[in-house]
């Protein structure tokens, strides 16, 4: 659409897209306001469009690409300025991909990921050091992401001779030191190795990684999930309290709606490499709109169990669709109980709903379903 031409009430009602989105789409831009964070914070970063297409591959003399695997397909999302934005999805939906983009560990095939307004995915070299220092990782499994030959301090102060500018050689073990208070470990370990930790002290040694080049934003990709549960919230807890002693802003993923609901001021739920709902806590966890979101809070354990005798089960039938051939339309179509023909022609955008736009109160957030509707499902 070439630019002054308008949009049409009509293109707006069938799109469920705002005319600013509309507008963007067809001059082939992305929206970098029409994402403002929810919570009203300065967006610290802005991803938007982001793909990550694996090719798939056949012959061995000569490989021929024969499709693709789409684990991240069309991703919008920001994060605002000392927010945690939770991310949550089953197995495969393309959480830890995201993650992996966000700190460059993977190049996105397209889309942007914009740190304090520089698109950052395209960068290279010296510019693209300087950014991956703010930017920081916080791995799932403290089991393997340790190196079992490298002692405690030499893990924690590893970072630093990547970028020596943070602490000079000299001041180097002190600092970690100071790292490994900071995490509740005891400074005295710091020759220690691995091994010699539980699980939960060996999260809080890639905490302290993840800290040492005092990073703004942290990426942490379930990192509790390999803990046991009485040490999760151990856990959560100190992410919690260094996210207000050093102003951090979370990408924190999982799996289970339940561990995230702690710590997240907003959440998005991802289904097939696309993010399906997301909103604040309470408009997440208490007015769901979107039926996959639904049925995963229907699995969260309720711990009263009166409670639990009144909550309805949702049990979704069949398995996550192949993410190298997903359903067309609507994604979550195939495994949705309200699914009609609509649903298999038309992508639904990530925007508020018709039926809730202009609408005051928690329904009225973004979810992508062309038959959203609010449904409280945990008691
Ligand atoms: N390097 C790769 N090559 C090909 N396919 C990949 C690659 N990495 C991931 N995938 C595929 O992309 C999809 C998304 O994977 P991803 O690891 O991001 O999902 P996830 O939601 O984090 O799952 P999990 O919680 O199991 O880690 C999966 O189908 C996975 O098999």
């Amino acid at each position: 659409m070439p630019r002054g031409e308008h949009i049409s009430k009509k293109q707006l009602e069938d799109s469920g897209e705002t005319a600013r989105q509309l507008m963007h789409k067809a001059r082939g831009e992305h929206d970098f306001a029409a994402h403002g964070s929810a919570s009203g914070r300065e967006p610290i970063l802005q991803v938007r469009g982001l793909v990550k297409h694996y090719p798939l591959t056949q012959g061995i003399v000569i490989r021929k690409q024969i499709g693709a695997v789409k684990a991240v397909d069309g991703v919008d999302f920001d994060l605002g300025q000392g927010e945690t934005l939770g991310i949550v999805g089953e197995s495969g939906c393309g959480k830890s991909t995201v993650a992996k983009m966000l700190v460059n560990l993977e190049r996105p095939t397209a889309g942007e990921i914009r740190y304090k307004g520089e698109d950052i995915s395209k960068l290279s070299g010296r510019a693209l050091k300087a950014v991956r220092r703010n930017i920081q990782m916080v791995f799932q499994d403290p089991y393997t992401s340790l190196n079992p030959r490298m002692t405690v301090g030499d893990i924690i102060g590893e970072p630093y001779e990547i970028h020596p500018e943070v602490a000079p050689k000299g001041s180097r073990r002190q600092k970690v030191r100071e790292l490994l208070d900071v995490v509740g470990l005891n400074p005295e370990y710091i020759n220690r190795y691995p091994h010699q930790f539980s699980g939960g002290q060996r999260q809080r040694i890639g905490i302290a990684r993840g800290l040492a080049l005092r990073p703004e934003i942290i990426v942490a990709d379930e990192p509790v999930s390999a803990l046991d549960v009485s040490v999760q919230a151990q856990v959560v807890n100190l992410l919690d309290q260094l996210q207000n002693d050093f102003d951090l802003s979370y990408v924190f993923i999982a799996h289970d709606l339940s561990i995230v609901r702690h710590i997240s001021d907003r959440v998005g739920v991802m289904y097939l490499g696309r993010i399906v709902e997301i909103g604040s806590e309470d408009e997440i966890y208490e007015h769901p709109t979107h039926p996959y979101t639904q049925a995963l809070l229907s699995a969260v354990p309720v711990p009263d169990p009166e409670a639990r005798e009144h909550r309805e089960r949702i049990i979704l039938s069949g398995d996550v669709p192949s993410p190298a051939n997903p359903p067309s339309g609507c994604r979550f179509r195939t495994r949705c109980w309200k699914a009609r023909e609509r649903c298999a022609l038309e992508v639904p955008a990530l925007a508020v709903p018709a039926e809730f736009r202009g609408v005051e109160g928690p329904a009225a957030h973004d979810s992508a379903c062309h038959f959203a509707e609010e449904k409280q499902v945990v008691p």
